[in-house]
Order: structure tokens, then C-alpha cells, then sequence
């Protein structure tokens, strides 16, 4: 458990890294043609039994055809599985004996949540919660059989209808949100390599530019098991917006992501126009796409160059700098992770010791922000954001969180060391018993011996934890008042 005492770094690894080369691209975007599937006909049939030749008609409805159904889930992530065609199956047709035909199962794909589907352009649906649906093609309605059109005037009937036909659209099905955080740099610049550093993600690396054609997409564990999604995209050049380079459709990405990262080679003469010529082509793109919340990323930090631009760099720019070296590989986290250069810290550059240490200011960023565990008790600490003016009220709420936030960092530093020194002093006394106090250095006790003390260690702070777990009941308690004051303040202003 020591690199939860790191900095910024994600979840050790369970397993090595994939040797496999193969890379699956990200799919946020797919063109759809969608078909219900055709209603069954319905069946012309006269029943003649023993006894009675003309025993009435007897032809029966088909079943309905399949809709086209997309259901939101979080087990999927992208795109990728949807085909461009997609249809429902043909409902079964009537028979005879009034055996009706079967329906069709409904054609169900998953599609992540925040999918949207457009037609022609216009947004005509999204999915916004898991299990939310869209029908996408209605499948037909099955035939009526002849018995169903048996009356007073015509006892034989002899039509039926044939079952509806499926309907057919087209869709543009996207995904509104990509990744938390989008990647964002020149080609070349190392956006896929930091990627490879931080995740399992294994988008190619070259020395060329345009490497990466399409957005790929990695995971970042943390250890409280929070998940970040950071999408490698593909290298922007001046004119983008002008369709230059892989143009608009990359642009694109860019909306779907939370947060950007500009990476940029620090290695570059004047690597502060990189960033100047990047915010321009997401301004000239989408108004206002330049000031998601953002950071810089100094790459390439190894290089002599890059630590002799860093300082002018700083000079030059107005946003959050990360400082980073790909090519230093970090050995305590397991990960191949970023890692500053001296040149970067020496100009007073905002860097991390690994992982992506975003080391961001929560008056930038406009909400609290957390920073890694504790190393005593365990816990993350949260700065918090002190809105610009600040009611009472969410002066008092800031406060009580602040408040409950010392107190429980407290507890638990106390409780964790508490818990520190008896297990030590238990694991010495029985090793003294069992050995006679000879040689018993590199010696330890197996699960079942420690068991013995969790157990007495539970016991005996019983009641610390009843007192705890009562305050801690109170103390929220006491939050969640706040903070529904802070909200019902904020919606009588809203109306206003
Ligand atoms: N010296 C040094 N080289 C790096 C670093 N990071 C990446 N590189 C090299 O820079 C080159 C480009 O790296 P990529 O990760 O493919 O760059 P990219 O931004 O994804 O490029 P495109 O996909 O073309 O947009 C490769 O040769 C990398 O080995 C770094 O921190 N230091
Ligand atoms: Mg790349």
C-alpha cells in the first residue's frame, strides 16, 4: 500500500501491460441505417373437420415485426460494435387452426449513456440514464388472418392482410460526451505516448506526424477507484478549422471531451505560439470550446531545449503547467509515468511527481478539487471552492465542510497510527513466543495468527467506532441541511 502515498498516481497494476500491438481505435461517432423487421402475413385458411366439411374460416394473424431498440448501459463504452446496418427480424406469419404467428424479439444494442441520434442533421433523440430506450425503426404490424374479417354478412372471407413493412432510417448516432479529458497538441508533440504512459491504452507511437487517425481512448485508476477517461487525439495544425490537416471531424472530438490538456513540445522554438495557434483553431471551431476547463502539459522535458524554453513559456502563458518527461520511466508505480524535469521545476513550473498530477487551483477550475491520500490517514483531501461573492449560507456550508474534513483527517491519522503500533507490538509478542526471542528478525505470522489480533483490535475500539459513526451521522446531518439551504438559495436567485 506505500504508493497510496504518492502523489497523483493511479492504481498499481494487477497484471503487466499487453504485449499485443493491436490497437482498437475509439469509436464516438457511426453512421446507422436502421430496419424494423416486416410483420408476418396473415393466413387464409378454411377448417374442415370430421362431421363438418365447412367448419368456418380458421386462417390466423402473423406476428409483429421486431422493433429497433437502443438502450442506454454503462457496460459499454463506444461505438464500435454498432454495424452500419441494423434490422430487426420478420414476425412469424398466421397458419391455420388459428395458430397465430410469433412475435419477433425486439433487436435491443446498448449504446453508452449520452448517446445521441441524429437524422439529417436535427437531434431527434439521446439517452440520458442507464436503461433509457430509443426506438429507432418501428418494426410492422403483423396481418390480420381471414378469421378476422369473418362477419354476419360474410362467413367465408377470403382475404387477409399481409403484415406491415419494417420502417427504415438513417442515423447519426454519437456520443456526447468521449473522455474527461481530451488530449489536445501539434502532431508529434507525444499525446499518445504520455496516453501509453498513464493507461493500458496503446495507441501507435511514431516519429512522424499524424500517427494517430482516430481518437483512442485509456483509463486512469486512482486508488480511491475513481476512473478518468482520456481520449488521445489525433494532431491539430493551423487552418483546422478550415478543414486542414484531418480537419473538422477531428475537431469534433474535441466537444465530447470534459477537460483539455494542450501538450505541448517544450523542445519547439517558442513553444508558447503552439498553444496561442491551438486555443485559436478551437475558438474559430466552436465560440467559447477554448475555455473548457484546461492545463498545459510541458512535454518533452528530458530535452535540453525544452528545459531552456520552459521559463519563457511560463512567462508567456496564463494557464496551469504540468511539467513532463515521457522518457524517464517512474519505478515505484508500476506504470511507465510522467515525471518532471529539474529544468521544469526550477522555473517554478506547477508540476507533478507522477501520474497526471493536474495540479489544479479550484477557483480556476470553478469546483473543489482533490488531492492524493493523506499518508496518515488515508484519506483525500479536498480544497475547497469559495464562490465569488459567497452567501452566509455558503460561507457556514464551506465551513462545516472544512470543519467535518479536519476532524475526520484527524481521526483516522490518530486511529491508522494507533492501529500501527499495536499491530506491531502483537506481531513481536508472538513472534518472541513462538521463537524463544532467538532469530526472529525476518520472521512473520501467517493470516490465521493475525487474525486473533484484527479481531481483539475491533473489540477493544468498539466503542471509539460507535462514537465515531454517531458523529459522523450528526455532523452530516448537519451538511445536508446546509447544503439544501445553498441550493433552495440558489433557485429562489435562478427564478429571480
Ligand atoms: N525526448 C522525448 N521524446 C518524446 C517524449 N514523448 C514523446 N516523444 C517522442 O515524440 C515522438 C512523437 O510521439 P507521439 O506520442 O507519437 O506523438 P503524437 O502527439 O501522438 O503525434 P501524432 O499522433 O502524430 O499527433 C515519438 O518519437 C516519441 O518517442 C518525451 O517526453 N521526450
Ligand atoms: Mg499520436
Amino acid at each position: 500500500m506505500d504508493h497510496l502515498e504518492d502523489k497523483y498516481i493511479p492504481l498499481k497494476r494487477t497484471k503487466n501491460k499487453s504485449q499485443k500491438t493491436e490497437v482498437r481505435p475509439f469509436v464516438d461517432y457511426r453512421s446507422v441505417q436502421t430496419t424494423g423487421g416486416d410483420g408476418g402475413n396473415g393466413c387464409i385458411s378454411f377448417l374442415s373437420v370430421f362431421m363438418k366439411e365447412f367448419a368456418g374460416p380458421d386462417g390466423a394473424d402473423g406476428g409483429n415485426g421486431a422493433h429497433v431498440i437502443f438502450k442506454g448501459s454503462r457496460d459499454v463504452r463506444s461505438l464500435d460494435h454498432l454495424t452500419s446496418v441494423i434490422s430487426g427480424n420478420s414476425g412469424q406469419p398466421g397458419h391455420n387452426k388459428d395458430c397465430t404467428g410469433k412475435n419477433a424479439t425486439n433487436t435491443v444494442i446498448k449504446v453508452p449513456v449520452g448517446t445521441i441520434f441524429k437524422s439529417n442533421g436535427n437531434i431527434v433523440g439521446s439517452i440520458e440514464e442507464e436503461g433509457g430506450v430509443f426506438v429507432a425503426a418501428r418494426g410492422g404490424a403483423g396481418g390480420k388472418g381471414n378469421a378476422f374479417f369473418t362477419n354476419n354478412i360474410d362467413q367465408a372471407p377470403r382475404i387477409a392482410e399481409y403484415g406491415g413493412k419494417g420502417e427504415t432510417i438513417a442515423y447519426e448516432v454519437e456520443l456526447r460526451i468521449m473522455a474527461d479529458v481530451g488530449l489536445i497538441g501539434f502532431p508529434n508533440a507525444g499525446k499518445s505516448t504520455l496516453l501509453r504512459s498513464i493507461s493500458r491504452a496503446r495507441p501507435k507511437v511514431a516519429s512522424y506526424p499524424f500517427t494517430t487517425l482516430r481518437p483512442h481512448i485509456g483509463i486512469v485508476h486512482y486508488a480511491d477507484l475513481h476512473q478518468l477517461a482520456v481520449a488521445d487525439l489525433p494532431g491539430l495544425i493551423e487552418g483546422a478549422h478550415t478543414n486542414r490537416g484531418l480537419g473538422i471531424d477531428f475537431l469534433r472530438h474535441i466537444e465530447r471531451c470534459s477537460c483539455l490538456l494542450y501538450v505541448i513540445d517544450m523542445a519547439q522554438p517558442q513553444p508558447w505560439l503552439q498553444l496561442q495557434v491551438l486555443r485559436y483553431e478551437l475558438e474559430q471551431y466552436k465560440y467559447g470550446l477554448s475555455s473548457r476547463p484546461h492545463a498545459v502539459v510541458a512535454n518533452k522535458m528530458d530535452l535540453i531545449e525544452a528545459q531552456v524554453n520552459v521559463s519563457e513559456f511560463v512567462r508567456h502563458v496564463d494557464l496551469p503547467v504540468v511539467g513532463n518527461n515521457n522518457k524517464k520511466k517512474s519505478s515505484d508505480a508500476g506504470v511507465g509515468a510522467t515525471d518532471t524535469g529539474v529544468g521544469a521545476t526550477e522555473a517554478g513550473v506547477g508540476a507533478s511527481d507522477a501520474g497526471v498530477g493536474l495540479v489544479l487551483d479550484p477557483q480556476e477550475v470553478g469546483c473543489d478539487c482533490i488531492g492524493p491520500p493523506d499518508p496518515e490517514s488515508r484519506l483525500r483531501p479536498v480544497q475547497f471552492y469559495v464562490p465569488t461573492p459567497e452567501t452566509h449560507l455558503q460561507h457556514t456550508y464551506r465551513l462545516h465542510r472544512q470543519a467535518m474534513q479536519v476532524w475526520n483527517q484527524q481521526f483516522w491519522a490518530q486511529h491508522n497510527a494507533k492501529y500501527k503500533k499495536t499491530k506491531e507490538a502483537f506481531i513481536q509478542k508472538r513472534l518472541d513466543e513462538k521463537y524463544n526471542n532467538n532469530n526472529n528478525s525476518n520472521k512473520t505470522l501467517s493470516a490465521n495468527e493475525m487474525s486473533a489480533f484484527y479481531k481483539s483490535f475491533l473489540d477493544q475500539n468498539r466503542d471509539t467506532h460507535a462514537l465515531y459513526n454517531k458523529e459522523w451521522y450528526g455532523r452530516n446531518v448537519t451538511g445536508i441541511v446546509l447544503g439544501m439551504g445553498v441550493w433552495v438559495e440558489k433557485l429562489i436567485k435562478f427564478g429571480k
